[in-house]
């Protein structure tokens, strides 16, 4: 980031997977310039408090949080002072340690009591015990906590108890997971605010605690508000650090390093919606130039799918063992280089290619060896940036024309890309499509599939021109689910899905049959007019419905291990991928693996 960049960024270290010295080491070189140190982090490692500062030192990171303490105040003599002899020992180490603050959360004792005033006058005299030692206390309200579960609450103590050494620690999960509503911080003066802590989360109808534990996410990835947050936040005049502080269980058992920089680059883009320094704006995004695929290994079987698809091999490549296949603006680009018969690239033309990539690499996109337009996405597809048909950098221009020309089924163009997210980055996947690309993720949709609960959620630009749709197991999936493994498709569009249908299977494609069943359940749900019913029976041709407009949809058979193709018609504006029609789609695919197997 350039030096003029005002933001201190920080990270708890209980957000990060390993011992301290891992999870220091990986904050360190995705960029933060502080941690919070969580205290189970500290009391399990054989660092000495002086050597951890010393480590964080060399590393260029500062100890802006010693967190948490707990069940401190509101409570009778006798526990009064057991709890401050607790204190006075982490104050010992917080010295040892460089770090000045301390968060104290609100008490979930059976000890405590309802008392603000008792709360006020404890939380006094620990502020004054710190204070002799230049130390501060944030007080945060927990989302369960006891008695004190919400940050005005926490407030109202704070302010009674009036001391230099007590402030706020502000952790937007507690205060927007309980609907509290936010814009109320801004009375609050930015000198008292001492600590701002930061997570994302879903929308989930469940115990906060629960919630809190196990299911935050870093800013950017879940349903939450974050911007606006902050926003009211800063308005106080709070200039300390933005620190994550998000509890999850797959990044608990993610890399470290990737997961920091996850991390940073949900604050970088944080930081760009509260209109801090931050990234070249994101250029439009105005399609699907291409799809590659690593075909090396079934070129053949997706060279004659996409015949009877109506493709034709428009081009091949000058210097690569690469071929163009094309049909109206529908392109597929077959690497026989490559093999693994996946998705390799997504081709996507930019207003602005060379800004698009400059943004990326500042969202922490890594760029692909060998070629400086394109970057990695979290499951190692290739982001390339293009302009299809300009006068500069027109990617077309490394292909010589075949003359072959296209039979034609009524494809005009792509409407999507789908791909299924290994079950540790999808979160991540999602954060890096929005931010290094600034697609907008729509709402996440969960569906039961014959093996496992499937989560999707789709990236889209604001005109719909690129679509991509991530899909994850809910759950880690056990050894027997038997699906096609990692499934990833294309989806072309029609403007008749049913004259489509029709051409293809004339021309052989490899089109997958949808059972009766379906049609009657259709006809049961959503009555389409019969002569409708009956040509998409007859065709085996999808349909969903909403208060948009409808869906038309067929797929091809599983080609090589992992790849399919579908085909859409959109009518009106509808803006879904039809993810009622998903399970029927995939015990399809799952009876033809068996019948193949046999
Ligand atoms: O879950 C907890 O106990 C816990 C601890 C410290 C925090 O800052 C917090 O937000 C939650
Ligand atoms: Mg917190």
């Amino acid at each position: 980031m350039p030096a003029a960049d005002p933001v201190r960024r920080g990270i708890a270290t209980v957000c990060l997977s390993g011992t301290l010295e891992d999870k220091l080491d990986a904050a360190a070189a995705a960029g933060f310039d502080g941690v919070e140190i969580f205290e189970n982090d500290l009391v399990v490692s054989p660092l000495s408090p002086d050597d951890i500062r010393r480590r964080c030192a060399d590393l260029g990171l500062t100890i802006d949080l010693y967190q948490p303490f707990r069940d401190f105040e509101a409570v009778p003599p006798d526990v009064l002072a057991s709890n401050l002899r607790r204190a006075e020992r982490k104050f010992d180490l917080m010295q040892r340690l460089g770090a000045d603050t301390v968060l104290v959360c609100s008490s979930v004792s059976p000890d405590a009591v309802d008392d603000d005033d008792l709360a006020a006058e404890q939380l006094h005299l620990l502020a004054s015990r710190a204070a002799e030692r230049g130390l501060r206390v944030a007080y945060e309200a927990l989302a369960w906590g006891r008695f004190v579960n919400t940050y005005d609450h926490s407030w109202r103590i704070v302010r009674r108890a009036d001391h230099p050494a007590l402030g706020l620690c502000l952790d937007s999960f507690h205060v927007l997971s309980k609907g509290s509503d936010p814009a109320g911080i801004r009375v609050i003066p930015g000198s008292k605010v001492f600590f701002l802590q930061l997570a994302d989360a879903p929308r989930l109808d469940m115990d906060v605690l629960q919630w809190s534990r196990h299911h935050r996410l870093f800013p950017g990835q879940g349903a939450f508000d974050l911007t606006g947050f902050v926003g009211h936040v800063l308005a106080t005049g709070y200039d300390g650090p933005l620190s994550l502080e998000v509890f999850n269980d797959v990044f608990r058992q993610a890399d470290p390093h990737r997961a920091a920089v996850d991390a940073m680059r949900s604050l970088l883009s944080l930081q760009e919606g509260l209109g801090l320094p931050g990234p070249p704006a994101a250029p439009e995004l105005t399609g699907h130039a291409f799809t590659e695929l690593a075909a090396g290994d079934c070129r053949g079987e997706l060279a004659d799918a996409l015949t009877a698809l109506g493709f034709a091999r428009a081009g091949r490549h000058r210097s690569k063992p690469v071929e163009l296949w094309q049909q109206g603006e529908a392109r597929v680009v077959l690497n026989t280089a490559d093999r693994g018969g996946r998705i390799s690239a997504l081709g996507l033309d930019s207003s602005d290619p060379e800004i698009s990539v400059e943004r990326a690499e500042k969202l922490l996109a890594p760029i692909l060896p060998g070629d400086d337009s394109a970057v990695s996405a979290p499951d190692g597809t290739a982001v390339l940036f293009c302009r299809t048909g300009g006068e500069q950098a027109d990617w077309l221009a490394d292909f010589e024309p075949t003359g072959e020309a296209a039979g034609g089924a009524g494809l005009t163009g792509t409407d999507h890309v789908s791909l299924t997210q290994p079950f540790d980055h999808f979160d991540e996947a999602a954060l890096f499509y929005r931010s290094a690309l600034g697609l907008r993720p729509e709402p996440t949709t969960e569906f039961a599939a014959p093996f496992g609960l499937v989560r999707s959620r789709a990236v889209t630009d604001p005109a719909h021109r690129v679509r991509i749709e991530l899909n994850v197991a809910a759950l880690r999936r056990g050894d027997w689910a038997p699906g096609v493994p990692d499934p990833q498709h294309i989806a072309f569009t029609s403007d008749d899905a049913i004259a489509s249908a029709k051409a293809m299977r004339a021309a052989g494609a490899p089109l997958l049959e949808i059972p009766a069943n379906y049609y009657d359940d259709l006809d049961a749900r959503l009555a389409p007019p019969p002569e409708l019913l009956a040509d998409l029976r007859a065709h085996s041709v999808l349909y969903d419905r909403d208060e948009h407009g409808e869906f038309l949809h067929f797929y091809t058979r599983v080609l090589g291990s992992r790849v399919f193709f579908e085909v859409v018609q959109r009518i009106g504006g509808y803006a879904g991928f039809g993810a009622a029609n998903a399970p029927v789609r995939m015990a399809a695919h799952r009876r033809l693996r068996l019948a193949r197997r046999d």
